[in-house]
């Protein structure tokens, strides 16, 4: 890990859950042992953040998975930055590649509704990452580097922002990025970020990881320099799963007695 920043952890529930398994499931995180140094939020369904916001220990911040682009109105189905802030949400995550491709959502919008959220008090998990298809061919760093230009064009201050570097090829597959991937990815984002806002605030940016992370391959890609964290999905879903992955970061790096 580098920079400042407090090593991070997201779990994306994403579209699953009842209200009986989200209870169990707090349940058991309640119980969890997770390191206090690490800065641990979950992010449930839109319809079960009160509970979870109510339920959940101080030692977890809650996040929601979506919001739009602008403030409360005539917008039917959708859920603004100031109604998750009044609720107590503290993050929103943005720009998820479900959202890209199966909701058709820009670059652009990702980034207005980035500058939105912020500019409402809300921190940012910004999702970029490319398809199989567009490695394969040789665009990846173009596709990242347009998805954080789209961002970077709407925002000067990254302070509240977590970049989660997700390959697409990598979400729900089991086929887990390597920790050089990883590494190779993050460090090309670090740069571009050096270029963009400074080198003091690119180091103190978090980028995280997120594609098939789970307890038995988080601590090695925890062990990079430039892995900063996760962002988890479905090994979020399992208590025991998300508190190891949680640890990883001190697994990864014992603390010399
Ligand atoms: O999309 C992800 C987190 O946002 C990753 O999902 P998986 O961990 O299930 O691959």
């Amino acid at each position: 890990m580098r920079g400042t920043g407090q090593f991070f952890v997201g779990g994306n529930w994403k579209c699953n859950g009842t209200k009986q398994q989200v209870a169990q499931l707090l349940e058991q995180l309640n119980k969890g042992k997770v390191d206090s140094s690490i800065e641990v939020v979950i992010a449930p369904t839109f319809i079960h953040l009160p509970h979870v916001l109510d339920t959940a220990d101080s030692r977890f911040e809650v996040g929601a998975q979506n919001c739009w682009s602008s403030g409360t109105g005539a917008y039917t189905g959708e859920i603004s930055a100031e109604q998750l802030a009044d609720l107590g949400v503290k993050w929103v995550i943005l720009g998820h590649s479900e959202r890209r491709s199966l909701l058709k959502e820009s670059n652009e919008f990702v980034g207005e509704k980035t500058a939105y959220a912020l500019s409402h008090g809300l921190r940012v998990i910004a999702c970029i990452g490319e398809t199989l298809e567009q490695r394969e061919s040789g665009q990846m760093y173009n596709i990242l580097d347009a998805q954080l230009e789209a961002l970077a064009n709407q925002i000067s201050d990254f302070d509240n922002v977590v970049i989660a570097y997700e390959p697409v090829w990598a979400i729900g597959t089991g086929k887990v990025a390597t920790p050089d991937q990883a590494e190779e990815v993050h460090l090309h984002i670090r740069e571009w970020f050096t270029e963009r806002i400074g080198e003091k605030d690119a180091e103190a940016l978090r980028i995280v990881y997120g594609g098939s992370v789970n307890e038995k391959n988080a601590a090695e890609l925890a062990a990079k320099e430039d892995v900063d964290g996760f962002l988890v999905g479905g090994a979020s879903l399992k208590a025991d799963a998300f508190v190891t992955i949680c640890n990883a970061h001190t697994a990864a790096t014992p603390v010399a007695a």
